[in-house]
């Protein structure tokens, strides 16, 4: 299958049928994006408890690769058993597939995902200077956290959720006190996109740098992400459950781990939350 995907199951909750999501927008001042990766189905949910749930209730009867788009998410899973608020415009979605990577390689798909969408947000307008990647994918809009991704491993899939502040940032009421602040691309740039326009840029985005990291490895995704790095070769703090360390961001290794050069000798970290 190549361009269009078939038509997508679009549901609206009371067995409606809504035009394509996965489809370029048509009449845009940008130019047309990518065709829709082949092969690779898509669901638009009118509203739905959290699409990383939506994605593992529908893995028995998975075809394929599928992105599963939601207007409405009302109870979003955010990363260390943390929610995800998400008022209404935002883009929330997930995608599920079957990686060829065995499950040690799996957490490189985090790399993966934050320069796919990077990338979609670069096509959509968003100046590049703008945006960065907070390690490991945060996507951040002037310094502020613009975007998060959940990974969640369900047997041999893996679930590769997508939660973008295009239309609001969430009350800081709704939020886990020390977290980086929250932006909204809409008030911080003007830029307006909707859900689906975002998806119809991130999958095929996703779909080439995913064919990257299985015919190159992650040489290729390592060195491109590094080049969007935020706070490279600066100060920040790296907070685990039961450590914190400070000191200058160096790398990330072949791993994707954090490489990070403190007063008590060079620490590498394949899990924390990093702070500025
Ligand atoms: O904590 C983070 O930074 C990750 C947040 C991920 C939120 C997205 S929104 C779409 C998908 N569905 C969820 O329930 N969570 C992810």
């Amino acid at each position: 299958m190549s361009g269009k995907p078939e038509m997508p199951g679009t549901e609206d909750g009371k067995g409606g049928a809504a035009a394509s999501p996965c489809a370029p927008s048509v009449g845009d001042a940008l130019p047309p994006a990518a065709p829709w990766p082949a092969d690779t189905g898509c669901t638009v949910l009118a509203r739905v408890d959290s699409t990383m749930a939506e994605a593992t209730r529908r893995l028995p009867t998975l075809a394929g690769p599928e992105w599963i788009l939601a207007l409405r998410q009302e109870a979003g899973r955010g990363r260390q058993g943390r929610g995800w608020a998400d008022p209404p415009g935002n883009f929330a979605a997930t995608h599920v597939f079957r990686p060829a990577q065995g499950l040690p390689e799996r957490a490189l798909f985090s790399f993966v995902a934050a320069l796919a969408l990077d990338n979609a947000l670069r096509d959509l307008g968003v100046p590049a200077a703008r945006l960065s990647i907070k390690w490991p994918n945060d996507v951040l809009l002037d310094g502020g956290k613009l975007a998060g991704i959940l990974l969640e491993g369900a047997g041999d899939h893996l679930s590769i959720g997508f939660g973008v502040n295009l239309a609001h940032a969430p009350d800081p009421a709704d939020l886990v006190p020390g977290l980086h602040p929250p932006v909204a691309l809409a008030a911080a740039t003007g830029v307006r996109v909707p859900p689906e326009d975002l998806l119809a840029r991130l999958a095929p985005a996703f779909a080439r740098w995913r064919a990257q990291l299985d015919d190159y490895g992650f040489g290729p995704i390592r060195t491109a992400w590094l080049a969007r790095a935020a706070r490279l070769g600066a100060e920040i703090r790296a907070r685990t459950a039961r450590e914190e360390w400070r000191g200058t961001f160096e790398t990330i290794d072949a791993t994707g781990a954090l490489v990070l050069k403190t007063a008590q000798g060079t620490r590498t970290i394949p899990a924390a939350d990093v702070f500025f």
